[in-house]
């Protein structure tokens, strides 16, 4: 344990499914991780990591055929989710758990507020913006009309918009992107909550936009001491803004560190191959490497590992072991985790184990086969980028 005071919001083996035709989707298989106050933590992964599902399900917004269906979520000492042990042995809802008209009344919006994506699946076209928005402010603080009005314009002016009382009469369409999602910023601020959950709020913006809005929050974040959980696939995005960063792959998290121990000192795989991916000052856009293969469908998700069969330091025994996300060193007081097996903290035999031959994938390349001779015991060839080293 790491901190002075408890964490704002603590998550502990969450488990969310969805109950499809098809089988179960395991989205979000078992995470834990915590927010503390004034903090902004990203949650970084693929598309169809279980980012989402993870923050839709911290709201208790899941919806059918999905389900929460293990772990425990707390929010200032009170329980969004947990169970327990029924009468009968069948596990049931706990008794102190908030009930559906609480989170309603009293959760969503004024304590954790949540922006998406895309603003205008959030913003209904045929209201104004300043209607939309002081009839939020309305709804959810005691003021009056014209007082909801008055602290409506002051947000749109709080998050950069120019001529807030023209503007507060236009309609969703007459804003550009960039200043669509500072709207939905003015709108998850309105009721100063302690937690805001930005799905991939900038990803649809172009990366001048990206970065305007992204100093905003952060100033925004520096006046109110608003709590962040930012979910995006951009690890550009998370150097940027995050304080701490969880690394999801396949409904897991793989590493969780703070900040710059994840790119300085970087523990999974994983997350090396999407820091890789992504453009840095020192690569040229020729030398990017894209993560090889597609993330498996959650349906079925690879034994072990979950992410070996892609992993260019994989070795027989990571298809055996299932690596929990365990402490493997320590960054300034605060615990670095990885579930990864090269770790000494697993002592799984993955020193003496035999690297893998990289499964030929589907791909059409048959220059993929020259790399069977990986099988050879005689150390890794080809891929497996040190990594092991003398550990
Ligand atoms: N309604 C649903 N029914 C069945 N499966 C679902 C449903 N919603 C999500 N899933 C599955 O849950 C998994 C996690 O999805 P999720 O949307 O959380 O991913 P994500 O990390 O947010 O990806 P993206 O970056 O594309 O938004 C995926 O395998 C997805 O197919
Ligand atoms: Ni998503």
């Amino acid at each position: 344990m790491s901190s002075e005071s408890e964490p704002l919001l603590r998550v502990e083996n969450l488990k969310t499914q969805f109950f499809t035709e098809a089988g179960t989707v395991r989205a979000v298989d078992g995470i834990s991780f915590d927010v503390h106050e004034g903090e902004i933590v990203g949650l970084v992964g693929e598309s169809g990591a279980g980012k989402s599902v993870a923050s839709m399900s911290l709201l208790r917004l899941v919806e059918s055929p999905g389900e929460i269906v293990g772990g425990e979520i707390t929010y200032k000492g009170e329980t969004i989710f947990g169970l327990e042990e029924g009468p009968d042995g069948e596990l049931q809802e706990r008794e102190d758990m908030l009930s559906n008209q609480e989170m309603r009344d009293r959760i969503r919006g004024n304590e954790i507020a949540v922006i998406f994506q895309d603003p205008m699946e959030s913003l209904n076209p045929v209201f104004t913006v300043g209607g939309q928005l002081r009839e939020f402010i309305e709804l959810n603080r005691d003021l009056s009309s014209e007082q909801a009005r008055q602290e409506a314009v002051e947000m749109l002016r709080e998050v950069g918009i120019p001529d807030p009382e023209q503007r507060y009469d236009e309609y969703p369409h007459q804003f550009s992107g960039g200043m669509r999602q500072r709207v939905l910023i003015a709108m998850a601020l309105a009721c100063e909550p302690s937690l805001i959950i930005a799905d991939e709020p900038t990803t649809a913006l172009d990366v001048t936009v990206e970065g305007q809005i992204i100093d905003l929050v952060d100033d925004l974040q520096e006046k109110y001491g608003t709590s962040f959980i930012w979910v995006t696939h951009d690890m550009g995005v998370v150097a940027e803004i995050c304080d701490r960063v969880n690394v999801m792959y396949l409904g897991e998290i793989v590493e969780q560190s703070p900040v710059d121990e994840l790119f300085y000192d970087t523990k999974h795989p994983y997350t090396e191959a999407l820091l890789d991916s992504i453009p840095r000052p020192d690569k040229t856009v020729g030398e990017l490497d894209p993560i090889e293969g597609v993330m498996p469908e959650a349906i079925s998700p690879p034994s072990g590992c979950r992410f070996h069969p892609r992993c260019p330091d994989a070795r027989e025994v990571c298809q055996r072991v299932h690596p929990e996300n365990k402490q493997v060193d320590t960054a300034e007081g605060v615990p670095h985790r990885a579930a990864c097996v090269k770790h000494d903290a697993f002592d799984v035999g993955y020193d003496e184990s035999v690297p893998l031959a990289k499964s030929p994938q589907v791909t059409a390349d048959s220059s993929a086969n020259t790399e069977t001779s990986v099988t050879d015991p005689e150390r890794g060839t080809a891929g497996s980028s040190g990594g092991e080293g003398s550990e």
